[in-house]
């Protein structure tokens, strides 16, 4: 069916549909940097996502997926924004019935608090967070083991759910309730590291800051994927621009089988509209930690999330 198609309408139809949605550009430019197919539905959808603003290995990924729908379904259709997991190559859903799988967590990890030491993860914890991780930045070893003993000493009792920030060998000795890694983080993991950090049992969260990166992610069937920057943050330097709600939504749909989480730049304002994206967690830094009162911020956000159903 594709073989018929034009990739220039394939590329306009896709940009004309979706571009207001992804506040982009209203037409498409005549080429796209590279092809890897001379598939019609393929190579328009590649310009049609550079021309939304998407990254050169997101426009790659999107447009394979575009393709893959469009045989799937027999036909292609400008209106479906590709989102089913079998589209981009991703194993069957859901990741928790793979024999692979990391344990799972609660699916919606309510207000999540990604706090700088031990003492802030018993505070907030004590404040009635849900979810807390200690994302300690130190290269000191025993300062880390120190930190992160603390951190799950200081959540005992108030039914928080401690994860742990790049240390991962000193999270699975001190006993945390998961780990939270990034896609270098992962990099760095050899094939032994990663068959360790499933057998310790602990859960797994991993970020993720596009379709690519979600498609790695899925290949270790982690316990949650975080998705951001939502919005510009001033707490880490980002190699990719802020994503946006737009995409956000987008990003949910397609991981509807794992837990979700929402990352970077989420204030007060912000939050309603993070939240009708679906995703079941939003992880915040400077809401939290620079707050006039970070205990009765905590229940108003908390208090939001449960209203909207989150
Ligand atoms: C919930 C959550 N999401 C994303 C991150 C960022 O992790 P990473 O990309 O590894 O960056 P660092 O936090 O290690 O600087 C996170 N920590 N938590
Ligand atoms: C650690 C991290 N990873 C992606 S954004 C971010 C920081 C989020 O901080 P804030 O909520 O203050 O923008
Ligand atoms: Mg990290």
């Amino acid at each position: 069916m594709s073989t018929a198609l034009d990739s220039s309408a394939v590329a306009q139809a896709i940009v004309a549909t979706h571009g207001l949605r992804f506040g982009a550009i209203t037409s498409a430019p005549p080429s796209a940097p590279n092809f890897s197919s001379d598939d019609p539905v393929y190579r328009g959808a590649k310009r049609a996502c550079s021309a939304l603003g998407f990254i050169e290995i997101d426009a790659e990924c999107l447009a394979h997926a575009w393709r893959a729908q469009t045989q799937r379904l027999s036909g292609f259709d400008a209106t479906l924004w590709p989102d089913a997991p079998e589209d981009f190559g991703m194993r069957p859903f859901p990741p928790t019935a793979r024999d692979d799988a990391f344990p799972p967590c609660p699916e919606r990890l309510g207000l999540y608090a990604v706090l700088p030491d031990a003492q802030w993860v018993g505070r907030m914890a004590r404040a009635g967070v849900p979810t807390v991780q200690l994302r300690f930045k130190s290269a000191d070893t025993a300062a880390v083991e120190r930190e992160v003993q603390a951190a799950v000493e200081a959540v005992q009792g108030t039914g928080a759910l401690l994860f742990i920030n790049d240390h991962w060998q000193v999270a699975i000795a001190a006993g945390a309730y998961g780990i939270h890694l990034g896609q270098e983080d992962l990099d760095e993991l050899s094939p032994e590291d990663l068959a360790r950090l499933r057998d310790s049992g602990l859960r797994l969260g991993v970020s993720t800051h596009g379709y690519a990166e979600m498609v790695r992610a899925d290949k270790v069937s982690p316990s949650y994927i975080a998705m951001g920057a939502v919005y510009p943050t001033t707490l880490k330097k980002m190699a990719t621009a802020p994503q946006g709600v737009a995409r956000l939504g987008a990003y949910a749909r397609l991981l509807r089988g794992y837990p979700q989480v929402g990352i970077g730049g989420i204030d007060a304002v912000r939050l309603p509209e993070v939240l009708a994206t679906g995703v079941g967690s939003v992880a915040v830094v400077r809401a939290l930690v620079a707050a006039e009162d970070p205990e009765a911020t905590a229940a108003q956000w908390m208090a939001a999330i449960d209203a909207a159903g989150n």
